[in-house]
């Protein structure tokens, strides 16, 4: 039976599950015929949420379950910007989804800006993705022979955990005493993924190594120590993904006719809003909205949304110099992949090809880092362009006339 209105009929009277449609029918079939259940249940039109372009069998139990449809958010593009960066060598063109009116104008602006002065510098720094289980211990005795068993079998944890990937390779493992507890957090290289399934399936290889060595037991694969989509100093210090820097000098004639103010007046608005106001706010962001670039890429190429939060440990700094102004952004965990996750579904591996970084990199690892490197380019923009519309006072008016 793969009939929508057949399936819906049985959703409605209690013989199938939303989730079990896919055991009946193709993932387009069990997409509409949830469509159908879900409009007669709340009288909502769905049609617009079944205007979707992406392949259903690809998004369906990969991507999402009980798949209705798909969200659709407006794409733009900003640039292009040239980037000499570690892995980003080039013109770039940077593509944004989001609903923020003047969002994309602000970044065009920034990099339009960027690139007259020749384009932005960027590295990744550092690079590593954490998965920390915690394990139960029955006191800080039991706790140290815990962790001398680790440091001394390091190489056969790597061996155990490396087992499971043909990519991944551990970087290392630190361990964290808490009480009765024991973190061991594993970092990675995960090449072009992001790496969060990648290092949890390695990760439970070795936590099961640990049980067997030791008394230590396993309470949970992720202790919070990773840490993973919560806002968390640890992420901010110690980098997650990929720690990433960009870094520009514009000419004082391109800030007063570009961006309409002055090296001195950006400096003193960067110095009072994104240092002073957010210390004094116990921000983890010394930044303006390094979020809106993060969650607009991210959303664009696939990866994960919630890793936004990570995303937004960013500090930008401004300083006036003879030449004109400095200003840079410094992203300490931003976690991006070219492969894997999101980054298979249709617009948003066309987002990839669009910056040329779709799929594994030559050498691997090399698309993740020049993505990071010019999501950071992109992210400095919108620094330079909101700090200018403060300074300009164009803020108000420009999400006046763009942003309703
Ligand atoms: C809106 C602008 C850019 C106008 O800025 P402007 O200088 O008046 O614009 P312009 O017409 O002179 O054009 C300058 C450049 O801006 C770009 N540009 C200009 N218009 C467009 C457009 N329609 N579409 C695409 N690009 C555009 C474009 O690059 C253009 O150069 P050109 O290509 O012409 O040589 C400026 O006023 C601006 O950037 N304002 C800041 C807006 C902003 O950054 N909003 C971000 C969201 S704020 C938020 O969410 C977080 C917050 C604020 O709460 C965080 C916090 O607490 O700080
Ligand atoms: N499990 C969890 O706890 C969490 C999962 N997620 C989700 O995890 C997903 C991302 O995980 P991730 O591991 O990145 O992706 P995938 O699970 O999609 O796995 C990607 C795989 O691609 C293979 N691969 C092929 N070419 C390359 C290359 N050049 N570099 C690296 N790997 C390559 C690797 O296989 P091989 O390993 O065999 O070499 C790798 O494991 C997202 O959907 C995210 O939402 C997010 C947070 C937590």
């Amino acid at each position: 039976m793969t009939n929508p209105a057949d399936l819906a009929d049985q959703l409605r009277s209690g013989e199938l599950r939303l989730y079990e449609l896919e055991d009946h029918a193709d993932a387009d079939t069990a997409a509409e015929a949830r469509r159908r259940f879900l409009a007669e249940e709340t009288g909502a039109d769905l049609d617009a949420i079944g205007a979707y372009s992406f392949e259903a069998a690809k998004a369906s139990g990969a991507a999402v379950e009980n798949m209705v449809g798909g969200a659709q958010v407006p794409l733009g593009v900003a640039g292009p910007v040239a980037v000499d960066g570690g892995s980003a060598t080039g013109e770039y063109y940077l593509p944004l989804a989001t609903t923020e009116g003047a969002l994309v104008a602000s970044v065009n602006r920034g990099l339009s800006a960027i690139d007259d002065a020749g384009g932005a510098t960027a590295r990744v720094t550092d690079s590593g993705m954490t998965r920390a289980p915690v394990f139960r211990v029955s006191g800080v005795a039991e706790a140290e022979t815990v962790i001398q068993w680790v440091d001394k079998h390091t190489d056969e944890l790597r061996e155990t955990a490396e087992s499971t990937t043909s990519h991944g390779k551990l970087l290392g493992v630190e361990p964290y005493v808490v009480g009765d507890n024991v973190y061991l957090r594993f970092a990675y290289d995960t090449k072009d993924a992001m790496g969060m399934n990648m290092t949890t399936i390695a990760t439970r290889e070795a936590a099961e190594l640990v049980e067997a060595e030791t008394t230590a037991e396993l309470v949970a694969l992720s202790g919070n120590l990773c840490n993973d989509k919560k806002p968390a100093a640890i992420n901010a210090v110690e980098g997650r993904g990929r720690t990433v820097t960009a870094d520009v000098v514009l000419d004082r004639d391109l800030v007063e006719e570009t961006l309409n103010t002055t090296p001195e007046a950006m400096v003193e608005g960067n110095t009072r809003k994104n240092l002073i106001g957010s210390a004094k706010a116990g921000s983890f962001g010394f930044n303006a909205h390094a979020a809106n670039t993060v969650a607009a890429t991210f959303l664009a190429t696939g990866q994960d949304e919630a890793q936004v939060v990570e995303g937004a440990n960013a500090i930008t700094t401004m300083n006036a110099r003879e030449d004109g102004l400095y200003a840079s952004i410094s992203l300490a965990s931003l976690e991006v992949g070219t492969v894997g996750g999101g980054t298979k579904l249709a617009t948003q591996s066309a987002a990839l090809e669009m910056l040329g970084l779709g799929g594994s990199g030559d050498p691997p690892g090399a698309n993740a880092d020049a993505l990071a490197e010019v999501i950071a380019v992109g992210a400095l923009a919108g620094e330079i362009s909101l700090i200018a519309a403060f300074c300009s006072r164009h803020l108000a008016s420009a999400h006046e006339d763009l942003g309703r």
